[in-house]
């Protein structure tokens, strides 16, 4: 039997392309069906979408933190971020459509549903087949099944607000929730957040985030827990939660931030028996599914590793070098870092503090503020977390601070490739730099 394609990968976000590019330019007759733009949810709606309206966040927060050292006001404009968000962003899908195509992969617009184990049907009408085929198909928002969740609105149609309303009222408390309250408060939004329980960002230390929540509310936004939201209304001035014991708010857009779901719909999974959960696809540590030529990446899959793009990359990049015969070896996961872009960020790798305390690994807290280099743009909340072994390898940070991801990149190799002392000291960074002195701390 020939295939079309040796390797056909459904969903064209980072656990397709970033595999998928290289595959192809080794040789291997590949193709890539988007029913959507390509580049998936990190590059359209989700991280480069967020991080390039969070500039003028960055930019409106060390302006009022640096006082008279520069002259005039300076206030984010939402309708220029917007602008200056699409010409970044706008470009993207067709610049990784000319990468992957200049590889020699095949690029097919529509949507993909199996047919069998080896053919997918490409909008009802086409049908193409590959001895291999991966998943890739990603998360959709997750919907509360309440009254007028109609009325409600997602992540992604936050990133593309024309206009920003007075007043946001946003439901969950995770990263979406978190960094959009950030960009809508500095941009000059009313934000209410409504929380399922009493926990904000529960992934993160909670003493950090606890500072994080302290500052968001002294700059006005209203935390409510335990709200138990109940149903959306429109009222005549906008729409309308119920919530609590017979509570109501007034709000001008709301946000249902409670969450992504595998997106599995019209895959027709069933057909070939591909086993899934509410986790999503289930894998081995080969990222084989339950059917052997097909095979599954990125945030569809039901794994431990947190649902971001370097995972996606990560397995993507594994997959094809497992179809290449550069290993047959199961996935071995490095450590994975992750970060909340709120303003501060939070951002951690390795073990936690949580953990650092069940295991009784050796825990040092520094409050940063007055180290000179934190001084100079006055940044106000700056603490950092390490964690060592019993033979003093740093296995694990967390830190709070407007600089806290690049720290944590900056730290990374020593904590995954366990540098010794010796070699920390080696390392002799750039002077007067943040990395500088995150490694002096190491
Ligand atoms: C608002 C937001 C902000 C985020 N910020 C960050 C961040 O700062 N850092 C970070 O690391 N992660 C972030 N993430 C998470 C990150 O976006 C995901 O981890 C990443 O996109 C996963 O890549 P993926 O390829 O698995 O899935 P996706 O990028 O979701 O790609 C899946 C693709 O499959 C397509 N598809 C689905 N079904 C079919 C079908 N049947 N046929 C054809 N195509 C199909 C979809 O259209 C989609 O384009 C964010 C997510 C969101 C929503
Ligand atoms: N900086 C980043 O890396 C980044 C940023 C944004 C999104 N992401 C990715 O996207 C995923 C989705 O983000 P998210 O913020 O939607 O999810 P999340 O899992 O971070 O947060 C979901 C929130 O919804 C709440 N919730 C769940 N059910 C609820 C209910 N019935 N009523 C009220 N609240 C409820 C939860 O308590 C939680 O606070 C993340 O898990 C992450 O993988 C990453």
């Amino acid at each position: 039997m020939t295939y079309d394609y040796d390797v056909l990968y459904i969903g064209g976000g980072h656990a397709a392309h970033d595999g998928a590019a290289p595959l192809a330019a080794s040789g291997q007759r590949v193709a890539v069906v988007e029913r959507d733009l390509m580049g998936g949810t990190c590059t359209n709606y989700g991280c480069n979408a967020k991080i390039t309206l969070d500039e003028a966040v960055k930019l409106t927060r060390e302006r009022a933190r640096v006082g008279q050292i520069v002259d005039g006001p300076l206030t984010m404009n939402w309708a220029q971020s917007q602008a200056h968000k699409r010409a970044v962003i706008d470009p993207q899908p067709q610049e990784l459509i000319d990468k992957l195509t200049s590889h020699g992969a095949t690029v097919i617009t529509g949507s993909a549903r199996f047919k069998d184990a080896h053919t997918v049907t490409i909008n009802g009408t086409r049908d193409v087949t590959a001895e291999k085929i991966v998943i890739a198909t990603g998360l959709v928002p997750h919907r509360l099944a309440i009254p007028g969740s109609e009325l409600a609105h997602d992540s992604r149609d936050f990133l593309d607000l024309d206009h920003l309303p007075a007043h946001l009222t946003i439901v969950g408390s995770g990263y979406i929730s978190l960094e959009f309250a950030t960009i809508a408060n500095a941009a000059g939004a009313a934000v209410t957040i409504l929380l399922h329980g009493d926990t904000v960002l529960r992934h993160f230390y909670q003493p950090y985030v606890q500072l994080v929540v302290a500052d968001l509310k002294r700059r006005g936004v209203t935390f409510i827990a335990n709200a138990n939201v109940q149903a959306f209304t429109r009222d005549q001035t906008g729409y309308g939660v119920d919530y609590g014991d017979h509570q109501h708010l007034t709000t001008h857009w709301i946000l249902d931030a409670t969450g992504r779901v595998p997106h599995l719909d019209d895959l027709g999974l069933e057909t070939v028996g591909v086993q899934f959960d509410r986790h999503g696809i289930t894998v081995n540590d080969h990222l084989q599914t339950t059917v052997p030529n097909i095979y599954a990446a990125g945030d569809v899959i039901a794994s431990d590793q947190p649902k971001l793009t370097p995972t996606a990359t990560f397995e993507s990049k594994y997959l094809t070098q497992l179809f290449t015969g550069q290993t047959s070896a199961p996935i071995d996961f490095p450590v994975i870092p992750s970060v909340v872009f709120t303003s501060p960020r939070i951002a951690q790798a390795g073990v936690t503090v949580n953990e650092a305390q069940q295991r009784g690994l050796s825990i040092t807290h520094n409050d940063l503020e007055t180290y000179w280099y934190y001084r100079i743009d006055r940044e106000p909340l700056v603490k950092s977390t390490q964690i060592h072994d019993a033979q003093g390898h740093l296995v694990g940070v967390t830190e709070v601070s407007d600089q806290a991801p690049d720290v944590i990149n900056t730290l990374l190799p020593a904590i995954e490739f366990q540098f010794n002392r010796d070699q920390i000291n080696r390392l002799v960074g750039l002077f007067p730099t943040m990395g500088y002195a995150a490694w002096h701390r190491a």
